[in-house]
């Protein structure tokens, strides 16, 4: 069985960080690995505290789940300050990992820093250059680039600025869109648009999350990038149709949907 390695936080409420990481592996038929960044205290409505985990408890993770067995892919989510995002770089440098998206989580839909903002600068410095893919949103990709992204030309635009900040390759997500929420792939040589229907559901917590999760999982398996991040949108889109009205806020995507 292949394997995959989420490195991000933990999410109480199970719809986003880890847990939807660890879904969405399972959902694909790869076994999932963790290694567990933050703590969050975190419902349908909202993060209510963060504590974040020691960075040599983040590597130690990291270092003996590869000492132990082989990892085909290792999705990068929520990192919260510069000291972790050293660690990780380090840890998968002295591992030689392969197959990282790096989802660059910056702000919960609720409104919570996830990443302190002086710790964007490493990210870039540190992380950037170990992505195989990186998945920002709109507001991730505006962050980034310094630029506005208003529709899917300006997202051709930032994804080209992104790709030049050293990352082979990009998929800037479109879920934040006015119009249908089209996402753009760029790797340097040639753009892919994955193109799908708004679909009106308040119950979108964790769509991010989920959507690299689901890159990494199809990764793993051993598909190119274009048709893992064509897969992962096919599998975000049904996971959005199928969402979870729990809680009392926003609601969870459906990770099972193809089996229940
Ligand atoms: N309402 C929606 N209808 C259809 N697709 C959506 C919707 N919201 C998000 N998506 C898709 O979900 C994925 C995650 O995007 P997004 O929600 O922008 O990420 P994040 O959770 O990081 O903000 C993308 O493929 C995006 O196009
Ligand atoms: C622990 C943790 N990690 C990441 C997020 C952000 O997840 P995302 O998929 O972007 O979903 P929303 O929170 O924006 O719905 C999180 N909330 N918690």
């Amino acid at each position: 069985m292949k394997t995959a390695l989420t490195i991000a936080g933990s999410d109480s409420g199970g719809g986003a960080g880890i847990q939807a990481d660890l879904k969405t592996f399972a959902a694909f038929q790869v076994f999932g690995l963790s290694a567990i960044t933050a703590i969050t205290a975190q419902n349908t409505m909202g993060v209510f505290a963060v504590q974040e985990v020691k960075p040599e408890i983040i590597a130690a993770q990291i270092d003996c789940l590869f000492e132990d067995m082989d990892i085909d892919a290792v999705k990068i989510g929520m990192v919260s300050d510069t000291e972790i995002i050293k660690t990780i770089s380090a840890a998968l440098k002295r591992n030689n990992a392969g197959n990282v998206v790096l989802d660059p989580v910056m702000i919960s839909k609720s409104g919570y820093k996830l990443l302190k903002p002086e710790a964007i600068e490493e990210l870039i410095r540190s992380l950037f250059p170990l992505a195989g893919v990186l998945t920002p949103n709109l507001v991730e990709a505006e962050e980034i680039t310094g630029q506005k992204i208003k529709n899917p030309d300006d997202m051709q635009t930032a994804a080209e600025k992104i790709h030049a900040m050293g990352v082979k390759a990009v998929v800037i997500k479109g879920g934040h869109l006015k119009s249908s929420p089209v996402d753009v792939f760029y790797d340097g040589s040639s753009f892919l648009s994955l193109r799908g229907e708004f679909i009106n559901s308040k119950n979108t917590h964790g769509t991010g999350c989920t959507f690299s999760s689901a890159i990494a999982a199809c990764l793993a398996q051993g598909k190119s990038l274009p048709e893992a991040v064509t897969e992962a949108k096919e599998y975000i889109t049904g996971a959005i149709q199928n969402s979870l009205d729990i809680g009392k806020g926003v609601g969870p995507t459906h990770h099972f949907y193809k089996f229940y």
